[in-house]
């Protein structure tokens, strides 16, 4: 199991990774978001031994790694994928892959595993975007690391291979039984792929938790807006029910709060066109291909996003009545 304990990383004078904690199960896949700057790529740099800690330590079963006791990158067994492939241009698929590599039984499965057979004897010029990531892995894999780091693998290619391919990396972590920390700008991507999630805010880790615990229970309200759509209405909460607004909510047993603020994702509520009366006006709407998004000035003041089915088209600057519609609990912040 991957511990790393109380890590931080200063430039200079300046520390951009604090004090992060975090224990990766055997197989686990961790993805690690958070806005520009905030030390995810430093984080993963510590890892592979690449930059000096200035505190804790990093542990592996036959190592640890500490501020006066550096493990060499080449002794760690990491693999890392960049999302610039890092490809020998010179070298065929099947000689990159096998690339200082002791066993080639482990590179031929993992080029059928991943879908290269066809292109064994092609340089990475001839190849898709895709395709040299799925050689990255497949050399990183074949490998046999301890761990892998994956720096935004899929940032160099179009959205709808990034779906597929997502999914590919994925399910080839899991056959490998390798654990594995992904750091992504994608949120969906960070929602919808790993195990758990570390949402990272200036070098600190806010949360740490499973994709759902994340999005529908988050720690703070800047984990709540980083991972989707957020609005906060005033509410006043009595037992599992917050009163708004927009009409009662569900939350969580809780003391009562007379004052506090309900997270409303644009999936919790919904909207219809009223020829009079209503409790708000609409800003903007964009249309989603399946749905619809728009903005709502409520009649408070405060602005809510809500999705909507694409054929309930509204138009901007019409009245409408929005009302809260989930029955999942929501998320409260005093
Ligand atoms: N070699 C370096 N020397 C000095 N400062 C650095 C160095 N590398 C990164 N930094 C600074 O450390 C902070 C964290 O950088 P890092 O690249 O880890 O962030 P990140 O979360 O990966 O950002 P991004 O999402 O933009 O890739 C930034 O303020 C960055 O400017």
């Amino acid at each position: 199991m991957l511990k790393v304990t109380n890590l931080s990383v200063s430039y200079g004078e300046t520390r951009v990774v604090d004090r992060l904690n975090l224990q990766l199960g055997d197989d686990e896949i961790l993805m690690l978001v958070g806005p520009t700057g905030c030390g995810k790529t430093t984080i993963l740099q510590a890892l592979a031994g690449l930059v000096p800690i200035s505190e804790g330590e990093i542990s592996l079963p036959g190592w640890t790694a500490t501020t006066n006791k550096n493990i060499a990158p080449e002794k760690r067994n990491v693999g890392m994928v960049f999302q610039d492939f890092a490809l020998f241009p010179h070298l065929t698929v099947q000689e990159n892959v096998c690339f200082k590599l002791k066993d080639e039984k482990l590179a031929d499965h993992w080029i059928k595993l991943l879908g290269l057979d066809a292109f064994r004897n092609a340089k990475p010029g001839r190849l898709s975007g895709g395709q040299k990531q799925r050689v990255a892995l497949a050399r990183t894999l074949a490998h046999e690391p301890a761990f892998v780091l994956l720096d935004e693998p899929l940032s160099n290619l179009d959205a709808a291979l990034k779906d597929s391919l997502r999914w590919e990396i994925r399910q080839a972590l899991k056959v490998a039984k390798v654990p594995a920390i992904w750091v992504t700008h994608d949120q969906d991507e960070a929602l919808s792929v790993g195990d758990r999630v570390g949402v990272l805010n200036k070098g600190q880790l806010e949360q740490l938790a499973s994709p759902e615990i994340c999005f529908d229970q988050p720690k703070s309200r800047f984990v709540a807006r980083f991972l989707g759509e957020a609005s906060f209405l005033t509410a006043e909460v009595n037992e599992n029910c917050a009163h708004t607004e927009l009409g009662m909510a569900p939350v969580r047993a809780q003391s009562n709060l007379s004052k506090c603020d309900l997270l409303i994702r644009p999936d919790d509520l919904s909207v219809q066109a009223v020829a009079e009366g209503g409790n708000g006006q609409v800003d903007w709407q964009r249309f989603e291909g399946e749905s619809r998004l728009y903005a709502i000035t409520l009649d408070s003041g405060i602005q809510v996003k809500v999705r909507s089915s694409h054929e309930n088209s509204i138009a901007i600057g019409a009245r409408v009545a929005v009302v809260v519609s989930t029955t999942h609990p929501l998320a409260v912040f005093s």
